[in-house]
């Protein structure tokens, strides 16, 4: 589940391995050139760590950001 912390909507994904792991990020990458809006993220092995905001609106969470929210999770 996504979590709002400092100004950012937060999840983490935990995948079988790296291979999983660097798959969703493609997807993710894809989605995010499409909607032209960003991750903030970390990868290590098998987990991958997200932060949405919006820096174009002062680092705030936007609509942009449960958007892609929204999409992250339909692609995972
Ligand atoms: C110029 C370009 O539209 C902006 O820099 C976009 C690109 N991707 C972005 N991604 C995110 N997460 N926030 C932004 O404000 C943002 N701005």
């Amino acid at each position: 589940m996504w979590e709002e912390q400092n100004n950012a909507l937060y999840r983490k994904f935990v995948f079988a391995d790296f291979s999983e792991a660097f798959a969703f990020m493609v997807r993710v990458a894809f989605e995010a050139e499409k909607m032209n809006h960003h991750p903030k993220w970390t990868n290590t092995w098998n987990t991958v760590e997200i932060w949405l905001n919006t820096h174009d609106s002062g680092h705030k969470v936007t609509e942009n950001d449960h958007k892609l929210a929204a999409r992250i999770d339909a692609v995972a």
